[in-house]
């Protein structure tokens, strides 16, 4: 004997009931089947509707009377041959009538009870099985169509009625042995109690009755058919990448159930499991897939956690107080108080310090709860040794189910770190003894970001997926994108991660995709965007709340690197060769340091220091190692370098500086170069990395520039310096008759740093430095005479793009 149940999307129209026939008329080639059907989808809510409209007076109770007779006559209409449909429609007119009748009662009395509920609701069921049963019947399979009723026997609390097990299973065990035939379908959800009058299983009943009649008749299957391929390891509307659970324990499958997973309902479970009995969940419309197979045992596949899953709409409400504390009985006045008003807890957690009890329920009921809880310790809270039940709402429950969790460790350890590098704040925590479940309790907006964390954590050896938010298309910023368009499959492949850029701006234009956006079409998509609004996009990115966001900078403008604070705060890492944010005054360099860290974010700048270089990154782990920077010398400026290595007189200063802007190694403001300030923030960033607390102001700079090329635009600039052709020629010209060569070189020593022009001659380190070239020279402890040395290109927009891009790639792996 097999049992399968069919639920109300399974049959909910004449396509879908000939899809479950072709399912039926399958499994019947194997075995004796019982097939459990619930109501066509819908039909139980517009049959409750109908009668509480009935119970209001409202006349509008005809009109769903109308839209319920009409659906399942169409059905009919449409499955049968006009030859075989006047016996079914005419079962179908008559229960319709009936069903009027009532209502009409209803409508007459002003009142509707739960018994005239549950016989209004078991319409549903009755109908559906009876149009099933003739449908078989006319496509050549018989059956039996078998009143639940009959052999389901509960008690009488209507709604939600409880089985009498021991007779239900005897009726169901005596019916099925004397039964001639193949094949018996059965209604759903539907039974009766002692007097005979209609009860109901509560809603999702019919995977109840399809358990009670498997467990009762020892069938060899029970399968649950839905519209979904089985329990997912999430839901899926929340994680695009949930995927089917294969194998899955009874108690794992009801703390899933439980937490939100309504794929089987869960009193479903105690029937099959106290006859060890297993049951399938499979798709009626994918048929092939193999869905989920629900035993009494666990059965590992190498997987810790089987799902996770989540409730909505939680509030939490905390009884504290200096009384609680060694005073027994606290709990049971508050769980009794709260029972009192049928309020469900669904979570519960209490410090060892006894000094709160938190509870979560329903968002619904807080109204109730405060005033019962409240009323409860009235005398406690007038004396002060509690405080009234605070209640706080917008949660949500997330949890982490499956059998292993309790022989591993780290698990916990796992999920608070991924909520935590997040920015997820968790509110309350609750793990069972049996280690089957963790739960914590989240702010409801945080809940889709959570649960697809988690997921990727747990569950997808197949990538991590990282939103990015790019301010600037400038040189960099096109490279850039450039190189992760190129760069999508292997990092996939080799990295496992999905980097993908939900938003994009520059100083004119904003464009945001969910999905993100075709790197191969940025510009276009950038055109059709908003109005950029610097304080609108960091919004957006916040509203957005997605996971594993990063924010990169590659602009050199001051607002945007004054948002980075506030992304820190929202758990967001910032990748930036924009130098303003670590130049900035030490108190800012180091509140945003401070702020990274307290957020489980990263603060990355490798390229604000000789572009694609492992500068920073060198230096940083020569001072975690315990190494002392002692002196730093280095040429940091690519555009000086490849200036005064390209100046000999026979053309222009100002235009081989323009060269240098053209080929991309300037700021965007070469002055920024040419005065040496770009070197000055380099050396400050170097030395504030190494340790020293230095200030901008500190740093000497030995300028070659006439102070008048400062003014005006930056064409002024390069007018002015044809002006001063004279004056770099000179300056050219005395370095070159020692043979020496002109470097802007920087240096920091003694904690001081200072930076300008000076004749380098051929025995010096500086001296073989080519083109827009950077050298780094560090004197350690541990490299006192023998500096460690970093040399290569300084400037460029690729290589400053592959360092922003291997920022990057650090970030998406914290
Ligand atoms: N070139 C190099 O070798 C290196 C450069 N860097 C740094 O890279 C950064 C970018 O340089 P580069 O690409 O050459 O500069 P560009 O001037 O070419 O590009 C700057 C980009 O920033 C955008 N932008 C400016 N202000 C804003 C704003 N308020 N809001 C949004 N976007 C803004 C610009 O928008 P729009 O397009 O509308 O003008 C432009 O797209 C600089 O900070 C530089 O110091 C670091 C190391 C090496
Ligand atoms: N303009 C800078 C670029 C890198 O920071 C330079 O010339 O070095």
């Amino acid at each position: 004997m097999q049992v399968l149940k069919f639920g109300g999307s399974s049959v909910a129209n004449e396509k879908n009931i000939k899809q479950v026939s072709s399912i039926i008329r399958n499994a019947l080639s194997k075995d004796k089947t019982i097939i459990v059907v619930s109501a066509l989808g819908g039909i139980t809510d517009l049959l409750l509707q109908a009668g509480s409209m009935a119970s209001n007076a409202d006349n509008e109770y005809k009109q769903k009377l109308a839209e319920i007779k009409e659906r399942h006559l169409e059905t009919v209409r449409l499955l049968l041959p006009l030859t075989h449909q006047s016996s079914i429609l005419s079962a179908v007119i008559q229960l319709n009538n009936e069903l009027e009748d009532i209502c009409n009662g209803i409508y007459l009395l002003g009142e509707l009870s739960d018994r005239i509920k549950d016989r209004v609701a078991s319409f549903g069921e009755i109908l559906s099985s009876r149009i099933l049963s003739s449908y078989l019947e006319v496509t050549g399979l018989d059956n039996t169509w078998v009143d639940a009723r009959q052999l389901i026997i509960t008690d009488s609390r209507y709604t939600r009625a409880h089985v009498q097990q021991e007779i239900t299973e005897k009726y169901i065990r005596n019916y099925f042995q004397s039964a001639i035939g193949h094949l018996f379908i059965l209604p759903g959800f539907i039974a009766s109690n002692e007097q005979g009058h209609t009860t109901t299983l509560g809603r999702g009943g019919s995977d109840y009755t399809a358990a009670l009649v498997g467990a009762a008749t020892n069938a060899t299957e029970v399968e649950i058919w839905t519209d979904v391929p089985g329990m997912m390891t999430a839901d899926p509307r929340l994680v695009p990448h949930a995927r089917t659970i294969d194998n899955i324990s009874f108690q794992e499958a009801m703390e899933l159930s439980h937490f939100g997973a309504k794929v089987i309902y869960p009193p479903t479970i105690q029937p099959l499991l106290n006859k060890n009995l297993s049951v399938w969940v499979k798709n009626t419309f994918a048929p092939e897939l193999h869905g989920t197979l629900i035993h009494a045992h666990t059965q590992s596949d190498g997987s810790i956690i089987r799902g996770i899953s989540s409730i909505s709409k939680v509030a939490l409400c905390s009884l504290e107080g200096s009384g609680m504390v060694g005073i027994p009985g606290f709990s049971k006045r508050l769980f009794d108080a709260l029972a009192r008003q049928s309020i469900n807890v669904i979570f519960i957690t209490q410090a060892s310090s006894e000094h709160t009890i938190c509870v979560g329920i329903d968002e619904g009921a807080i109204r109730q709860a405060k005033q019962v809880v409240d009323e409860e310790f009235k005398n406690e809270i007038k004396e002060g040794r509690v405080n009234p039940l605070d209640i706080e709402t917008g949660l949500a429950i997330v949890a982490l189910v499956g059998d292993h969790m309790k022989s591993h460790t780290g698990i916990s350890g796992k999920m608070f770190g991924a909520l935590g590098r997040n920015g997820i704040n968790v509110r309350a925590i609750a793990q069972g003894s049996s280690e089957r479940n963790i739960s914590t309790v989240i702010n409801a907006s945080d809940v889709r970001k959570a649960i697809n964390v988690l997921h990727e954590d747990f569950f997808e050896t197949t990538y991590k997926q990282i939103n990015l938010f790019i301010v600037g298309t400038g040189n960099v910023g096109k490279r850039l994108l450039h190189q992760l368009e190129q760069q999508f499959q292997y990092l996939q492949k080799h990295l496992r991660l999905q980097v993908r850029v939900i938003g994009l701006a520059n100083s004119r234009k904003m464009v945001f995709d969910d999905k993100g956006i075709r790197l191969s079409q940025w510009g276009e998509a950038l055109d059709n965007g908003l109005k950029m609004n610097l304080h609108d996009f960091i919004e957006e990115i916040q509203s957005k709340n997605l996971r594993n966001s990063i924010f990169v900078d590659v602009t050199a403008n001051e607002s945007v690197s004054m948002c980075y604070d506030a992304l820190f705060r929202k758990s967001i890492s910032v990748v930036a060769c924009n130098k303003i944010a670590a130049s900035s005054s030490l108190h800012n360099y180091q509140q945003l340091k401070d702020l990274a860290r307290e957020y489980n974010c990263l603060f990355l700048f490798e390229t604000n220091v000789g572009a694609g270089l492992p500068v920073i990154n060198t230096l940083n782990d020569l001072v975690s190692s315990g190494d002392t920077i002692q002196t730093i010398e280095a040429v940091l400026s690519g555009t000086l370098n490849f200036v005064f290595n390209n100046y000999n007189g026979e053309r222009s200063f100002a235009s081989v500086v323009r060269q240098a802007q053209e080929e991309g190694y300037t700021e965007p403001d070469p002055r920024l170069d040419l005065s040496g300030k770009d070197v000055m923030r380099k050396i400050l960033i170097l030395a504030r990395e190494a340790g020293y607390p230095l200030e901008m102001d500190a740093i000497s700079n030995n300028s070659f520039l006439p102070p008048s090329c400062m003014n005006g635009s930056v064409e002024d600039f390069y007018k002015e310096m044809e002006k001063y052709e004279s004056h770099f020629r000179q300056l050219y010209e005395e370095a070159a008759k020692d043979h020496k060569k002109l470097k802007y070189v920087a240096s920091f020593k003694d904690g001081k740093a200072a930076v300008g022009l000076q004749h380098i001659d051929a025995a010096h380190n500086l001296y073989h430095l080519y083109g827009k070239d950077n050298v780094v020279l560090f004197y350690t402890t541990r490299y006192p005479e023998q500096p460690l040395v970093v040399k290569g290109a300084g400037a460029g927009a690729d290589v400053t793009a592959s360092g922003v891009f291997a920022d990057i790639v650090r970030a998406a792996r914290i």
